[in-house]
């Protein structure tokens, strides 16, 4: 075994190559045992062994910084920096981060869970490297996903102009979580056939050697040269970084040997790799996308498993049926088709659905103009990453009050991904922006209500939904519902309960059969229900949110009580000022004491013990 003998990046240097190809399949067979068991990124890091691997054969981290985009693809570079005895404990509480994490490793040059950010990051590093004198190589992943990305592109841009040294290594597989999209994914298709030719021409030099060195010599010059000319027209060269490949980025021969002559070059260079997602792995290899992050699974008898309904899929089955009622109902995902359940409405709708890429920005103001132009669109988005999107929410939605709905999904803790991707921040930075609403059905009926509500209303409003299954709703349903008001779901003698979406559930659990207690499905907080607040303002309040506490749902009830002149007892029940790690989500909501027991434990403290204790 040679993992066994690898504790560092050090460590790769005398093997043989070998033994870095047998290191490569004992990496895979790992990464393969590791997420059967606890779920993760199987496809993207599966595809970037041979690539890890020669990089930190090459390169000296941790005095060399390699940056990984995402983080996700980065198993192999967990396993070989130290931390294969804690492999086991991948995404699980108090275990090791899914992503690269700075306070993990030192090895981990950035934390990452967002697309895009590595080559913002890594011209920051060359820039403070060059400024304080210091000698080391600066290098970034970056798949061809995450190269959708404006700050990604951005980002070229400036490293063109500033030439720091470093070395951009593009890993393209075609793929970001679904198929990958943009112009610039049809050129690195193209390159890739470009790709077959070089390897064409290879079997051509060689014939041609053997038969004239000169005539060889001759061609291989004029090649050389029409290939300068060639990629000319490349784009990177545009950008006045200098463009090498696209090479096989499982060839770990090739790859150590490119990696070596590329290390000496000043200047910004990107090596463009081709990688497969899910190398190695043949269910991983044929489909790529549901393994892209599968749950568990058995590693002898991998089979797909379903996760059950999920409010994604609620909201995918209600705009594919709105979409016929709706002529002008337009849905864009920045590459987010399966997670927020779009697959069918892609399908259905194919003329009224943009995947516009990892580009959250160019999704919600792409809605803009198709606001602007009288379509009724909605921007399917996750919590975490709508955050990417909040001056085009203001600038480019709101101030005009257009009529976008944004499908906010994932909202609340999400579990394994972890602090990078939980999305606990989307009340406190919507709810302060005029003109926009927001609700929180506490089911799919009241989904379906509102997202068709939503587009008859016009007007910015965000409908927000945890990660979670649900229970399905009837095709054809579509209920009324009395736009911004609360609905009472149990009647109480000394207090109210104030919840909403999936603390709903831990409000009815927390309440049981105590008379004393009643629980509001507060679903909307934006416009507050300020009739109901009013009314119910002679009673205790306690407000709970999947969301921090400040500036969330129960920062606006103090507001509401405020400016009514309401002075009833509140608590405020919400996430802490502070991050949360990944690990099982009912876990991470009893230490954030959202659950049913914290809910219990404030009335207790607000004088209200359980009868039952
Ligand atoms: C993990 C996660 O949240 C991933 S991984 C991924 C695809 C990345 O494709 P790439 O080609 O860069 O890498 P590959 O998987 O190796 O092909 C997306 C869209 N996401 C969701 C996502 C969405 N939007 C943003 C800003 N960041 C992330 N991470
Ligand atoms: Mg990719």
């Amino acid at each position: 075994m040679v993992l066994e003998r690898v504790n560092s990046p050090e460590d790769l240097k005398g093997l043989s190559l070998e033994e870095l190809q047998a290191l490569a399949e004992e990496i895979r067979s790992e990464i393969i045992r590791v997420t059967a068991q606890n779920g993760g990124h199987l496809a993207s890091s599966l595809g970037a062994v041979e690539l890890i691997l020669a990089l930190h054969r090459v390169f000296d981290s941790p005095r060399d910084r390699i940056l990984f985009d995402v983080g996700h693809q980065a198993y192999a570079h967990k396993l070989i920096t130290g931390r294969k005895d804690r492999f086991h404990t991948l995404r699980q509480e108090g275990g090791i981060s899914g992503f690269t994490k700075v306070s993990e490793s030192p090895h981990d040059a950035i934390t990452a869970g967002h697309a895009s950010t590595s080559l913002a990051n890594a011209l920051g590093m060359a820039l403070a490297r060059d400024l304080k004198g210091e000698d080391y190589h600066v290098v970034a992943v970056i798949g061809d996903g995450a190269l959708t990305g404006g700050m990604a592109l951005a980002a070229l841009n400036k490293i063109g102009e500033l030439q720091k040294r470093m070395l951009i290594v593009l890993n393209d597989n075609e793929m970001s979580i679904s198929e990958n999209v943009g112009a610039l994914n049809k050129y690195f298709k193209e390159l890739q056939i470009r790709k077959w030719v070089q390897d064409a021409e290879k079997l051509g030099k060689q014939i041609l050697e053997r038969i004239s060195p000169q005539l060889f010599g001759l061609v291989d010059r004029a090649k050389e040269a029409a290939k300068l000319l060639l990629h000319q027209e490349n784009p990177f060269y545009a950008w006045g970084i200098r463009y090498v490949g696209p090479v096989d980025g499982h060839d770990l021969k090739t790859l150590i040997h490119i990696l070596e002559h590329l290390k000496a070059l000043e200047g910004p260079t990107l090596l463009h790799v081709v990688t497969k997602k899910g190398k190695g792995y043949k269910v991983a290899e044929a489909d790529p996308i549901y393994w892209h992050g599968p749950p568990g699974f058995d590693p002898k008898k991998p089979e797909k498993v379903s996760k059950g309904y999920t409010w994604s899929q609620a909201f995918g089955d209600a705009v594919t049926e709105l979409a016929h009622l709706e002529p002008r109902l337009f849905v864009i995902t920045p590459a987010m088709r399966e997670g927020s359940g779009l697959v069918r409405y892609s399908l259905e709708h194919p003329e009224r659905y943009l995947d516009v890429g990892i580009c959250e920005d160019v999704a919600v103001t792409t809605a803009a103009g198709l606001a602007l132009r009288g379509m009724k669109p909605i921007v399917a988005i996750y919590s975490t990453f709508l955050q990417r999107a909040y001056d085009q929410v203001i600038h480019d939605v709101a101030i005009e009050n257009l009529p976008v709905v944004f499908a906010v999904d994932r909202a609340g803790i999400v579990g394994a991904d972890g602090a990078t991707h939980h999305g606990v921040f989307d009340i406190a930075y919507l709810r302060t922006i005029p003109n926009l609403q927001i609700a929180a059905p506490k089911d799919a009926l009241e989904l379906r209500a509102m997202l068709k509500k939503a587009l008859e209303l016009g007007g910015p409003i965000a409908i927000r939904y945890p990660r979670d299954n649900v229970e399905r709703a009837p095709e054809g349903a579509w209920p009324e519902i009395p736009w911004g008001k609360w609905e009472v779901l149990k009647e109480g003698t000394e207090a109210y309960i104030l919840a909403f979406g999936k603390t709903l559930r831990y409000a009815l659990e927390a309440a049981g059969d105590d008379p004393r207690v009643g629980v509001v499905n507060a679903r909307f907080l934006k416009p507050l229900d300020r009739e109901m607040l009013r009314a119910l303002a002679r009673y205790k309040l306690l407000t709970v949110e999947d969301h921090q506490k400040m500036g969330g749902f129960g920062s606006a009830v103090l507001e509401a009580l405020n400016e009514l002149g309401l002075k009833p007892e509140v608590r405020i029940l919400g996430l802490p000022d502070r991050f949360f790690e990944h690990g099982p989500i009912p876990g991470l909501h009893r230490q954030a004491g959202i659950d049913a027991q914290g809910i219990r434990q404030a009335l207790a403290e607000m004088g209200l013990v359980p009868i039952h204790e």
